[in-house]
């Protein structure tokens, strides 16, 4: 390894986690896990100072300024620190639009990130809505590193869902312990299903009914993910619309942890495509998929 390797080693803390530089935003970690969390808490830094900045008045202002600002910065660090890698952000220009032959000219990042070996699939604010509303901490920033020849479930080879209002980052470099099974799940008690707070898809409610389950409503795909890696909720099931950067980071976590993530029809997760659609997803412990993508099956919502 070149360069970068010596200096983090050199800046890492006694017990190889970042030192106070580095902390600080000076010289990051070599290794993409750490990395990953690194960016995304000087993102996270960023929109609590914007956040503090801005104030709540205008929420549309205040949602404005937080993507600008989380998106330049995750921009301009993957640019001086991974300049070889392509990135996928939400925020660029052009992101939502599927890559084809004929819109080439259009956003050459995007045929750069199809013909890469390691992509940056980053949402620099994941739940810009609670962002917005006062109080609320159900918002965080997603760094994820898609990596072409990797054997990583997904092909996620880094992950890193910084919470900054909950003052809590869940990355890949230090996965989570796998979360342990409710008492009362074990007993036989409702299985809580984290869901949208303000678009939870018509088919959930149904399904969690038909299976006894508790829907736990939260803000973020990125908070949703974390409260089942955390044993907060049991499942997080979406479906009608998202973009792989709503889930990259996340999913690269949950998998590291050992957890189940998958499309609603039980077929794998796929990133880094021409279209960055990814509209439906569940994540949940092991032992529980069988039953979920069973009774998902029968609640499945057309295409
Ligand atoms: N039907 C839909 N279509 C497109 N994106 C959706 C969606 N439902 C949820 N999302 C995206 O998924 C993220 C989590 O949403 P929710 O909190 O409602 O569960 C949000 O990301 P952003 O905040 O980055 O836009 C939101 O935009
Ligand atoms: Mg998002």
């Amino acid at each position: 390894m070149g360069e970068q390797t010596k200096t983090s080693a050199r800046m890492a803390g006694p017990s190889g986690r970042p030192g106070p530089e580095e902390l600080a935003g000076g010289t990051p970690p070599v290794n993409d896990s750490a990395f990953a969390r690194w960016l995304a808490d000087r993102a996270g830094q960023v929109l609590l100072q914007v956040r503090a900045e801005t104030g709540h008045d205008d929420g549309k202002a205040l949602k404005a300024a937080g993507d600008q600002a989380a998106h330049e910065l995750l921009r301009a660090e993957l640019a001086r620190w991974r300049p070889a890698d392509a990135v996928l952000s939400e925020e660029d220009e052009q992101s939502r639009v599927a890559w084809t032959e004929e819109n080439r000219t259009e956003g050459g990042s995007r045929s750069d990130r199809l013909g890469a070996n390691r992509v940056w699939i980053v949402d620099p604010l994941d739940g810009t809505r609670e962002f917005s509303e006062e109080g609320r901490d159900d918002w965080a920033v997603h760094v994820a590193l898609w990596t072409a020849d990797s054997s990583a479930p997904a092909r996620l080879t880094a992950g890193a869902v910084a919470m900054p209002a909950r003052h809590c980052t869940l990355a890949t470099d230090h996965a989570p312990a796998y979360p342990p099974m409710p008492l009362e799940s074990a007993t036989g008690g409702a299985i809580r299903i984290a869901a949208s707070r303000t678009r939870p898809p018509a088919f959930v409610t149904a399904l969690a009914a038909e299976i006894g389950a508790e829907l736990v409503p939260m803000g973020s795909a990125g908070v949703k993910i974390a409260a089942v890696i955390n044993g907060e909720a049991d499942a997080y099931v979406h479906a009608g619309g998202q973009y792989e950067w709503d889930s990259a980071a996340p999913v690269a976590v949950a998998l590291a942890t050992g957890l189940h993530a998958s499309r609603i029809d039980g077929t794998p997760l796929v990133y880094n495509r021409a279209d960055p659609k990814l509209p439906d997803l569940v994540v949940c412990r092991k032992d529980l998929a069988p039953r979920l993508l069973a009774a998902l099956q029968r609640h499945l919502p057309s295409q």
